[in-house]
């Protein structure tokens, strides 16, 4: 159905009055009209699930309130415009707490009245639409049974056949691989297969919210709860209810809250700050990190107790060096992308390029990968990527080099490039270099996330 068109039953047993709602409805193009004279008629063909229904209050056969019950049992999406001969205030507030839309009085303000609560009931139904076919583009985007994780090599096949059994369960997930392996897309593919595809995915970055706010913003927060709380607002885990939370970067948890979470994760319900009441919550839990947890367990900074609560499935991601051809695979599909979205022509690898492509250690992995094509589409002239345009660019060592051309950089821009020089001198290490520059290392995670900075980890450095 068109986004803007309505489907509406005018059920009315009053055949004058009824045919008048029906002619006066079906002047508006964009409304499919049909009439019927009885409660009977209509719940033969509420399947139908129209958009609106337009109900008379006493029918022959059935009572307004009666069918108003019915049809939410049956087709609770439909909204429900009660026109009645009674303007007793109680009935009107009754049938609004059953879930009727609107109430409106038989008199002669009947069909204005009508019109402002059609029109409004039009833009919501078109919102609705336009939402859910957002909902089925995303899911189609993140179905890796068609492709949109690309890959067909052995290592990348496991992880496939691991993504599948995750989404026919409710099971734990947690995913594991060193930075730009596509952690993130294994969890929304997960999310996507799964039952509770058409529920919320609620993803949060551990790292990337400061540590004083990380629990308001799980767990939510009553108004006045501490400073800066102007407003009740739910938290993420209330967010997700019935659909899957996604907790990226899951190490960088801090200590205290690590004890809430388990209590959280084993009760299945929560309380926001400053309130006494227990909200139930049926989430599903998808975890990632590119840290070796275990290790973190041994060294103290991650409690052995939620450690074993998260484990779950454990997904590990092969970086991208272990995946064959799946590299030149990736590769081209960034590159025909990269070309349509820019209006270039076609470009393909030489020979020589994939052979570079195929011995190159990619410790960035795929981030890395698709900017290394991406800056070789631009570097190429011809329709020809060659090994000269996939040379890796050199990181400057001193201060000055940051800006060796000169340009006027704004303040931003020289941010960047001041905390991306001090990454890379200092193996990656956001705590580091947080310390260094003195800045929050939620900061640095923020922009990597914006995809300012980049984490290019060693392999030898990941723990
Ligand atoms: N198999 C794949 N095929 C094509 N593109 C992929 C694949 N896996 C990941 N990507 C792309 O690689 C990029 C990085 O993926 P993603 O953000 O999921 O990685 P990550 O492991 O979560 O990274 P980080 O550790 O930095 O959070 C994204 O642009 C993603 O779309």
């Amino acid at each position: 159905m068109k986004t803007n068109t309505c489907s509406i039953y005018v059920v009315e047993d009053d055949p004058l009055y009824g045919s008048l709602v029906e002619h006066y409805l079906s002047l508006n193009p964009d409304f499919q009209v049909k009439r019927f004279n009885s409660a009977t008629e209509l719940l033969k063909c509420l399947h139908e699930k129209p958009d609106v229904i337009t109900l008379d209050y006493s029918l022959p056969d059935s009572t307004g309130d009666k069918l108003l019950q019915q049809i939410k049992e049956q087709s609770p999406e439909t909204n429900v415009i009660m026109i009645s001969g009674q303007d007793e205030i109680q009935v009107a507030i009754d049938l609004l707490q059953k879930g009727a839309h609107d109430y409106i009085v038989k008199n002669e303000e009947t069909e204005g009245r009508l019109r402002i609560s059609l029109q409004r009931l039009k833009k919501d139904i078109a919102r609705k639409r336009e939402l859910e076919s957002l909902k089925t583009e995303v899911a189609r985007k993140y179905d890796f049974k068609f492709k949109s994780m690309i890959g067909t090599s052995p290592a990348i096949k496991r992880v496939f056949d691991l993504l599948e059994k995750a989404s026919a369960t409710n099971i734990t997930v947690s995913i594991t691989g060193e930075t730009g392996t596509g952690k993130e897309v294994a969890a929304k593919s997960i999310h996507f297969n799964s039952p509770r595809k058409n529920k919320p995915f609620v993803a949060v970055n551990i790292a990337a919210i400061p540590r004083d706010l990380i629990e308001s913003e799980l767990f939510g927060h009553e108004k006045g709860s501490f400073t800066g709380a102007v407003s009740r607002r739910i938290g993420k885990f209330e967010e997700a209810h019935k659909g899957t939370l996604f907790l990226d970067e899951i190490g960088e948890l801090d200590i205290n809250l690590q004890a809430k979470l388990l209590r959280v994760l084993q009760e299945k319900e929560i309380t926001r700050i400053g309130s006494n009441e227990i909200v139930k919550i049926d989430v599903r839990i998808l975890v990632a990190t590119h840290k070796n947890l275990l290790a973190e367990v041994k060294k103290g900074t991650f409690r052995e107790d939620l450690y074993y609560r998260l484990l779950g499935l454990p997904i590990l991601l092969p970086p991208l060096r272990e995946r064959g051809n799946d590299i030149l695979l990736i590769a081209k599909s960034f590159i025909d992308a990269f070309c349509q979205e820019n209006g270039l022509t076609e470009k393909q690898l030489s020979v020589e390029a994939k052979k570079q492509l195929l011995q190159h250690p990619f410790p960035g992995n795929i981030r890395q990968l698709k900017s290394l094509v991406e800056l070789a589409c631009v570097l190429s002239n011809t329709d020809a990527i060659l090994p000269e345009h996939l040379e890796d660019v050199q990181m400057p060592t001193r201060v000055e080099e940051l800006n060796p051309l000169g340009v006027s950089l704004s303040l931003k821009q020289h941010t960047c490039r001041i905390i991306q020089h001090c990454l890379d001198n200092n193996e990656y290490d956001v705590m580091k270099v947080a310390q260094i520059l003195e800045i929050g290392k939620s900061t640095i995670y923020r922009m990597i996330n914006n995809g300012e900075l980049v984490l290019y980890k060693h392999p030898s450095k990941i723990a």
